[in-house]
């Protein structure tokens, strides 16, 4: 019992689709993440510890100012002033993302080291210009440490709040390639630069001033508020350059525009969402994400594509990388997939910018994995998948549905009024019904159900069709006794388990009857009622129900003053406007199946609308029962007669389930022609050696053959 309770709310699929919550990145397939400190820095560092400990001084550190100090030749030592020092670092080169940006003069903030000029040896000087020398070499290096010492802090505190916004920094690849990373005083030079420092042409030595660097690596205030600006199609490099902006602003810059990216994403994949449009064309666009791009996005995705935003990466957001899509599938993209695709992409609630458009096919954001759709629900954390629409009735829709296991059920999905308590009550009570003959084989099984928000959901078995299909397909073909016995049988063992709970269907119709692998049960208890104990009949406050398989006293209003109680109390309470339904009225329903099955259509069917219901009720309108059909074939007086006993006007005078079963229709005598032969035979013989028969006689033989026969019915 508990099976049935209410559990969870209905998840369709209509909406909320669970997105990956990866932002999309669209064309931005740069690598924010990056850290700078794999570039500039510490190939500057490198140099100042290979200025400091060259020539194979290892672990002495002293380096190479110590052995110029000492006035020894070091044919290897560049000449290095602080000249040359701004020059280079005013033309050096430092590379971001694969794109360089060449500093200027301007941008870097040079703050001379000293305006003296350092010799080596080779140009022979003076003690005191030694000395003088010297004291400035002494000068510069405690100056560089305190400078690399500085940037070293700055960093570490750099890289930490790094790791708390963005995650850990992810190392450029050409930092492997750099060799480690030296730290002041070190000793060991990797190969790499030791083939830099052996050349002195600036443009091999990517040196910044340490001033410069400083500049860099610390995060400088923004000279202008940028969160207004208007990127347009601008690039933040592209902006800067636009503006004449100094470089160290392309960080804020570049925090501003990923920034109103990433809520741009997210706007627009709220509203895409939360369109129906969406719904329709979610399960479309699972295919095409993973195949489909635009001709722009096909440019922008490509992975040779150099990354086309330079920025600074310890500002930067770092939205997460779009997966790469082939090259093979981008090229298969079919025009038919192009067009879902603009149209999964069209506002609209809102007109935007031309170029606002390009961008939101940009940025669609693959769906990995199956989204939900309108062809599942959850029924208490079951899903159940859409197979095919089984049938109609009034305000319900059944479907073959694929649930748990794979297992094909029927989901009856009723929509209804939740503030309407006669409804509920009456969806209540069909669950009831079906709850109470859960074991019977001749009623459809009810699994699960569930109400909500004006929706109710049944589970059931599934039946391949129902008998309204197999009649309508039948319709054309010559009269089939054998059929009509077989589904008359059917039919009536279906409502004897209803009649034996002592529950009227009322609603008895073909369609109201499937066959489920084989075997024909009856469905539907909608308005179907139990019947209190000791009563005849239940008394309905409203007429529902076919016209056409309705029995005259289910559409006769009583319109009559409450009697007097009788023994049963039956009638004592009923009110004015109501209409008595028993078991009779069943039967009724099975009569009008029955001579559907045999003229083609129900009793009153010639009758239209209101005049039909009239004639129902109308005791002068008789049935006919023609012996033969429009066709000319004969109609078994036996099937006649059962029909005959089903629409009975008077519901007490009506056959019960039991006299059907036991009728000569569905239990007829078969007997072989030597029996026939034989009976014959005896009668003749015993007749001729008789001079008179009496009729008593008569009645008694005849008994005693038809007893006899009773062994041969079917
Ligand atoms: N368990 C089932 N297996 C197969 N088909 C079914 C099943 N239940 C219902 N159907 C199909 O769906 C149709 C409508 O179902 P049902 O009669 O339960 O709806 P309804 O709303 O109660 O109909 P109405 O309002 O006409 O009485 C049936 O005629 C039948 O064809």
């Amino acid at each position: 019992m508990s099976k049935y309770t209410h559990h969870s709310r209905t998840r369709i699929s209509a909406s909320g689709e669970d997105r990956t919550g990866r932002s999309p990145t669209g064309g931005n397939n740069t690598r924010y993440d990056e850290d700078d400190d794999n570039i500039g820095p510490p190939q500057l560092s490198n140099f100042g510890s290979a200025l400091l400990a060259r020539s194979g001084d290892s672990g002495t550190g002293t380096g190479l100012l110590t052995r110029m100090q000492m006035g020894e030749p070091t044919a290897e030592a560049p000449t290095v002033n602080t000249h040359t020092a701004d020059t280079m670092s005013s033309h050096s080169q430092f590379s971001m993302f694969g794109q360089g940006i060449e500093r200027t003069a301007a941008a870097a903030t040079p703050r001379p080291l000293s305006t003296t000029t350092v010799h080596d040896e080779h140009t022979g000087r003076s003690p005191i210009a030694s000395e003088k020398l010297r004291g400035m070499q002494q000068q510069m290096k405690d100056e560089l440490t305190s400078k690399y010492t500085e940037r070293r802090i700055n960093r570490m505190l750099l890289s930490s709040s790094r790791i708390g916004r963005l995650g850990p920094a992810k190392r450029m690849s050409s930092l492997q390639n750099t060799g480690p990373v030296q730290s002041p005083g070190s000793v060991s030079v990797s190969a790499t630069n030791t083939r830099n420092l052996s050349d002195p042409s600036p443009m091999n030595h990517p040196i910044i001033s340490p001033t410069n660097t400083e500049a860099i690596e610390r995060p400088t205030e923004p000279l202008n508020d940028y969160s207004n600006i208007d990127f347009g199609e601008l690039n933040p490099l592209q902006y800067l350059k636009a503006h004449n902006l100094p470089s160290s602003e392309l960080p804020h810059i570049s925090k501003v525009y990923f920034e109103k990216r990433k809520a741009e994403i997210r706007r627009t994949a709220l509203r895409k969402y939360s369109t129906s449009k969406e719904l329709l064309l979610s399960r479309s666009k699972y295919i095409d994400d993973n195949s489909v791009t635009t001709p722009e996005n096909n440019e922008q995705h490509t992975p040779q594509q150099p990354p086309a935003l330079v920025a600074a990466p310890a500002l930067a957001p770092a939205p997460v990388a779009e997966p790469r899509r082939p090259e093979s599938i981008l090229s298969t993209i079919s025009k038919g997939q192009k067009k879902r695709q603009a149209l999964s992409n069209l506002s609209i609630n809102k007109k935007e910018p031309e170029h606002k458009k390009t961008k939101k096919v940009e940025i669609q954001e693959p769906v990995r994995h199956r989204a939900p759709t309108s062809n599942t629900v959850t029924i208490n954390d079951k899903e159940y998948e859409r197979i095919e629409l089984l049938g109609r009735g009034g305000s319900s829709k059944v479907y073959k549905v694929k649930g748990p296991g794979n297992k094909v059920y029927a989901l009856k999905r009723v929509l209804f009024d939740e503030f309407d308590e006669t409804s509920l009550a009456g969806f209540k009570g069909e669950i009831d019904l079906l709850q109470r003959l859960r074991h019977e084989d001749r009623v459809v099984h009810l699994y699960d159900y569930m109400i909500d928000q004006g929706l109710l959901y049944l589970v059931m078995e599934c039946g391949d069709f129902d008998l309204s299909q197999i009649l309508n397909r039948r319709l054309s073909d010559p009269l089939d006794v054998e059929f009509i016995r077989y589904y008359a049988r059917e039919m009536i063992q279906c409502i004897k388990v209803v009649h034996d709970a002592d529950i009227v269907h009322s609603d008895l119709k073909p369609a109201n009857f499937v066959v489920v692998k084989g075997k024909l049960k009856i469905i539907d208890f909608g308005i179907a009622n139990a019947v209190p104990d000791h009563t005849v009949n239940i008394y309905r406050d409203t007429q529902i129900g076919t016209p056409n398989y309705m029995a005259p006293e289910a559409l006769v209003a009583l319109n009559m003053p409450p009697l007097p109680e009788s023994n049963s109390g039956e009638r004592s309470h009923v009110p004015k406007n109501t209409w008595k339904v028993g078991k009779p009225s069943d039967i009724w329903s099975c009569g009008c199946i029955l001579y559907q099955m045999v003229y083609g259509r129900p009793p009153y069917a010639g009758y239209q609308g209101q005049s039909r219901l009239l004639a129902i009720m109308n005791p002068d309108v008789q049935i006919a029962y023609p012996e033969r059909t429009e066709r000319g074939e004969a109609v078994p007086h036996s099937l006649l007669a059962l029909i005959r006993q089903c629409l009975e006007r008077d519901p007490l005078r009506r056959c019960t389930v039991e006299e059907v079963l036991r009728g000569p229709f569905l239990r007829p005598v078969v007997v072989t022609e030597f029996f026939l032969r034989d009976l014959i035979k005896n009668a003749v013989t015993f007749g001729a050696k008789q001079r008179h028969v009496s009729d008593d006689k008569i009645d008694a033989l005849t008994n005693d053959v038809l007893g006899r026969l009773e062994e041969f019915r079917m």
